[in-house]
Parts: structure tokens; sequence; C-alpha cells
């Protein structure tokens, strides 16, 4: 993910090039330096095509390569390093043209100094250009042979550019591999005191084992998923693609700040072939959940396994097999969609017709083919067309383990129907986690269910709304529902299992003149004494009737004898629907953590 951050500040321009004008299978430092070469020529800067200036392209453009993995360890902004390699790309120009040159023509500068100066690669790489100018009006260019020319300085400048190349690679590999396997340098660091030894397969942690505390023990569901966990740790193999371990993110206090839990010892076992939805309010904590099972933050404790893998010591391993599609696009706005898919399947070693095989197959799937659009920049796609395209990159190359963070948003029903199906197509071999923020708001917004007045203190109401299409999508989509209030799991289970647990009444919602609310709640209260009032806003009023206390004819008998006496403008009488286990689980979260 770093190599890539740096590599679009550093090699951008390279990279578009790459992409329109090579194959699939050919390496791009080939392709770059043939095309410069020919540039070069048909320009009429040099006379000939001389393959000294192919080997000089090709060895200069995979020496920048390098720089770029080795910068990419010690950035972790994309727009950081774009200003940094601007400034090295000018600064080197502008002190190249005005100082280095000076010095090559310079008959008393010492030789050795220069030589010294081209180990900065923007240096070398002047020079390079230097003398093949001056070889240009020559039949022929420069020859192999010229190199032997004393006033020659292009066989020094190949073999520096040579060893520079090799020795950054090792240096970045190095840095790579064992220094910092996560994110920036500097964090990294601080990280490598957690850093523990590699596991051959699950292996509980001994931290897990201590840190009880977390985990509320009236919530049966939630412990079984921790006692699920425990079992698992202990096994061999499993079927299971994802296994959180106690898994918890603090992030410091700043600015006077406090440190903020925002997920807290999480215990979580996600099967192949299972989808599992993640659903909370916003600033619950579900990205930063994905944050860290996609390697973008380390675990402040605890830890997961993908795939028997352990994420805060094998995470480059769970790359290879692992799909993201993040809560805000990652786009190259000059990348067409095919090029994206060409890319990304590329990184999951995807080769020749498979690769197009695979490329078109998605484009379809998400319908980014047909019209040219698969053709289009990126740039210039619709914020749904951008939405489809992320969930393509995170299905492409068959990943076993996939997350998707708010896949849906911004999408019209027909795209989210569309986006459903590829998704409830695509979990049938694979883990697949996504999350859906539920809106709680204060405003009233004609498309979301009003559902629940909370509370009416000192004139203030405070409403909870879900948005609609967030549950219809965790019903059609999830096998199982996680809801998530302040960074713990609150309930767990199948929307049945859930709509059954915490379905125990009829939601009884009526409309009048403000002026018979008092009646209708009188009518209410003669229905079912534990009855409760859960919203009222100008004659609209919604009960809670526990299912055992009332019959539906009872209630139907009830309004019509209301009819009588008042205008009904609406009535309707309705089981617990997911919205509703929503309302109720986050009520409950809400008054658990005030008494606390
Ligand atoms: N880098 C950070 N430093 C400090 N606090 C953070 C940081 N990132 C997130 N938080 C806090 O952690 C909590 C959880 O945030 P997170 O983004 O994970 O929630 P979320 O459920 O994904 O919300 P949303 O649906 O809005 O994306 C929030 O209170 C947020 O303010």
């Amino acid at each position: 993910m770093r190599t890539f951050i740096f590599c679009k500040g550093l090699v951008h321009k390279c990279y578009l090039n790459l992409s329109k004008t090579c194959t699939n299978e050919q390496p791009f430092p080939t392709w770059i330096s043939l095309l410069l070469l020919v540039l070069s020529s048909s320009h009429g800067l040099f006379y000939s095509y001389s393959l000294i200036q192919f080997v000089f392209y090709f060895i200069y453009i995979n020496l920048q390569i390098s720089l770029a993995f080795l910068g990419a360890a010690f950035f972790s902004s994309v727009k950081t390093a774009t200003v940094v390699a601007y400034i090295c790309v000018f600064g080197t120009g502008f002190l190249a043209s005005f100082l280095f040159m000076s010095f090559v023509e310079s008959n008393y500068f010492p030789k050795m100094w220069v030589i010294v100066m081209e180990l900065y690669p923007g240096f070398s790489l002047y020079r390079g250009l230097y003398e093949f100018a001056q070889y240009a009006q020559l039949d022929g260019g420069m020859r192999w042979e010229d190199l032997n020319d004393s006033e020659n300085g292009m066989k020094e400048v190949l073999i520096i550019m040579f060893v520079n190349w090799l020795v950054v690679l090792f240096v970045a590999y190095g840095i790579d591999r064992f220094v910092s396997p996560g994110s920036g340098v500097r964090r990294r660091k601080s990280q490598n005191s957690q850093k523990k030894p590699l596991l051959s397969f699950w292996k509980p942690s001994l931290q897990s084992k201590d840190s009880t505390l977390n985990v509320q023990m009236d919530k049966a569901d939630v412990n079984q998923e921790r006692e699920k966990v425990d079992q698992l740790l202990h096994e061999s193999s499993t079927s299971h693609a994802i296994v959180c371990d106690n898994l918890q993110k603090i992030y410091p206090g700043s600015d006077g700040n406090p440190e903020k839990l925002a997920v807290q010892g999480l215990y979580l076992a996600v099967p192949r072939g299972e989808c599992f939805g993640m659903l909370g309010p916003n600033g619950a904590g579900k990205t930063s959940f994905i944050n860290m099972m996609i390697g973008l933050t380390k675990p402040t404790t605890g830890t997961a396994f993908v795939q028997g893998l352990d994420i805060r010591t094998h995470m480059n391993e769970i790359y290879t097999s692992m799909g993201v599609c993040p809560q805000h696009d990652l786009l190259w706005e000059t990348l067409t969609g095919r090029e994206h898919l060409l890319f990304y399947g590329r990184l999951k070693n995807l080769k020749g017709s498979a690769l197009t095989q695979a490329v078109e197959e998605s484009l379809k799937s998400l319908n980014l083919f047909h019209g040219g659009v698969a053709d289009k920049q990126a740039g210039k796609y619709s914020g749904g067309m951008k939405r489809r395209l992320s969930v393509a990159i995170s299905l492409i190359g068959d990943p076993r383990v996939v997350y998707m963070d708010e896949p849906s948003t911004g999408l019209d029903p027909a795209s989210r129907n569309n986006l459903w199906n590829v998704v409830k197509n695509a979990k049938q071999d694979r883990a697949i986690i996504l999350t859906s923020s539920l809106s709680l708001s204060p405003i009233i917004n004609t498309n979301q269910l009003l559902l629940m007045l909370d509370h009416i203190d000192n004139g203030t109401a405070l409403v909870y709304m879900v948005s609609a299409h967030s549950m219809e999508e965790a019903e059609f989509l999830c096998d199982r529902l996680g809801f998530f209030v302040d960074g713990s799991l609150q309930c767990i289970g199948n929307p049945e299992e859930l709509k059954a647990r915490y379905g125990w009444s009829y939601v009884f919602t009526i409309t009048t003149s403000s002026d018979h609310e008092e009646e209708v709640e009188n009518m209410v209260q003669h229905l079912s004494p534990s009855a409760s009032k859960v919203y009222q806003l100008s004659g609209t009023q919604k009960f809670e009737i526990p299912k055992s206390e009332i019959r539906i004819a009872d209630v139907f008998q009830a309004v019509e004898t209301a009819k009588r006496k008042f205008t009904v403008f609406a009535w309707g009488l309705a089981d617990t629907n997911m919205e509703d286990v929503f309302i109720k689980v986050s009520r409950e979260a809400r008054q658990s953590n005030t008494l606390t």
C-alpha cells in the first residue's frame, strides 16, 4: 500500500505511460525505455537508435522504481510524497543545469568529485544525457567503443546507476521485509516493542487470556462468540477465514483530548462462505476495525488471524488473499476502469488471458463494461460508478477475505440491487465483512425511517433514525449481523435470531390531531398496561406493546371504537423489524453506558 502511495507521487507519469502503451505481459521498464528511446530519436535529439541509450534508460528507470520502493517506507501520505518528489525533481534539474554541468565542463574541478556527485541518481541522469548530446552529431551516435574515450563519462554513469539500483533495491526490500512491515517507519519503530515471534498457525495470545474485563457477561450471544473464538484458537485448522482475538484499538489522546477506545476487546469468528454485517452508528469503530484488519493501523492489544496468519506479523502474506473496498474511493482519476482492474489484477498475480478475462467479467458484472464505460477515465465516472469500480477492485483476483466499508453508499436503487447481487454471488467461497453506518441523528429526513423518540428532557428530543437501505442491505446480504455501539459488540446473530430475540413487541403507530394524544395514550394503556411510548410528534405516536399481552383483533377493535370518537388519520401495527432491533440495542447500550 505504501509503495503505491509513493509510486503514485514519484513515478506517476511513468505508470500512466505504461498503462496506455504496454501490453499485459511486458515488464514496464522495458517499454518505457523503448518509448524514451524512440521519442528521443524521432525528435532529432539523438541521430541514431543506440543500444547504449536503451541500456541507460532501462537502468535509470529501474533505479527510479527502486527509489520509489525505498521512499515509500518513509511516507504515509500521498500529498507529502508527491510534494517531496516534485521538489526533488525540480531541485535536481535546477542544480544540475546551473551547477553540476559547469563542474563537468570545467577543466579545473576534480573529476573524482564529479563521480562522487554522480552517486546521486539525478546527477547521473544529467551526466548521461549530456554525454549523449556530445555524441549526437556523430554518425551512429555513441557506440560501445566510445565508452573508452577519456572524456566520456558514460561508463562511470552506467556502473554507478547499476550498482545504485541493486543497493537501493536490496535496502528497500530489507526495510520493507524486516524493519517496517506495516506503515510509516517512525510509527513502526514505536510498534516494534509489541512485535511477537512468528506464529505457525492459530495461537492464543497471552494477552487475550488475561483480558476478560471487556466482555460483558450479560450478552449471551457475544459470550458465545468469544467461546467459539477460544475454541478455534486451539484447533490446528479451521474453516474460519477470520478470527479476532480480543482485538482492541485505543487512539492516544492529542490536543487536550483524552485517549479514545475505538474498538473494545472484539471476539469474532467469520467462516468461509459467510457475509458478516458490521452495523453501527457513526463513530462506532467500524472503520478502525477494518483499518486494523487491512494493516493500515496496528491493534493496541489483541490480534486477529486471517486464513491462520497473524495480522501483527504476517500482513504481507495476508495481502495476497485480501480484497478491500474502502469507505472512500481510492482511484486514479486519469486511469480508466479497465486499467484499474488490470493493475490490481496484476498485483494479485493474474496474467495473460486469465487477467483479461477476469477484468472483463468483473466490469460486466458491475455494469461498467458496455457503452465505452470501461475505457473512460475514472475521473469522469459518476459517484456510483466509482463506488462500483471500488467493489470490482476488491473482488478481482479471487481474494479469500474481502472487507467492504459501506459499499453501497451513494448508489441509486438500481445500482444498489446490482451491487448486492454481485456481493451475494461473491460470498460463495470467501469470507466477507461488510460495514454499514446507521444514522443516529436529530435531523428528520423523509427518506429515512423515523423510528424512536429516545427521551424528552428539558424540551430537547433525541430522535434515532435508521437508514432504511442500510438495514435492507444488511438483511439481504449478511448471514450474520453484529451491532456495534461505542466500539463494542452489543449483539450478534443472524437477522431472524436477532428479530426473535429482540422482537418481543408489536409497534403500534397512530396519527390523530394533537388534541387527542392523551385519549390515544389511554386507549393503549387500556389495551396493555405495560405498553411504552417510544415516539411522539405532532399527533403521531408510536408504542411498543408486548406481544404476550394483546391480541391483534383487540387492537383493531380499539381503533374502530376510537374512530367513532375522534378522527384517526392513519394507524398501523407492525411486527419488529431490524430497525427496531437496532434501536433497542442502541438504547440499551446507551443506558448501560450512562449507568457505568
Ligand atoms: N486517528 C484517530 N485518532 C483519534 N480518534 C480517532 C481516530 N480515528 C477514529 N477515531 C475515533 O474513534 C472512534 C471510531 O471511529 P471510526 O471511524 O472507526 O468509526 P466508524 O464506525 O467507522 O464511523 P463512520 O461510520 O462515521 O465511518 C470515533 O469516535 C472517532 O472519532
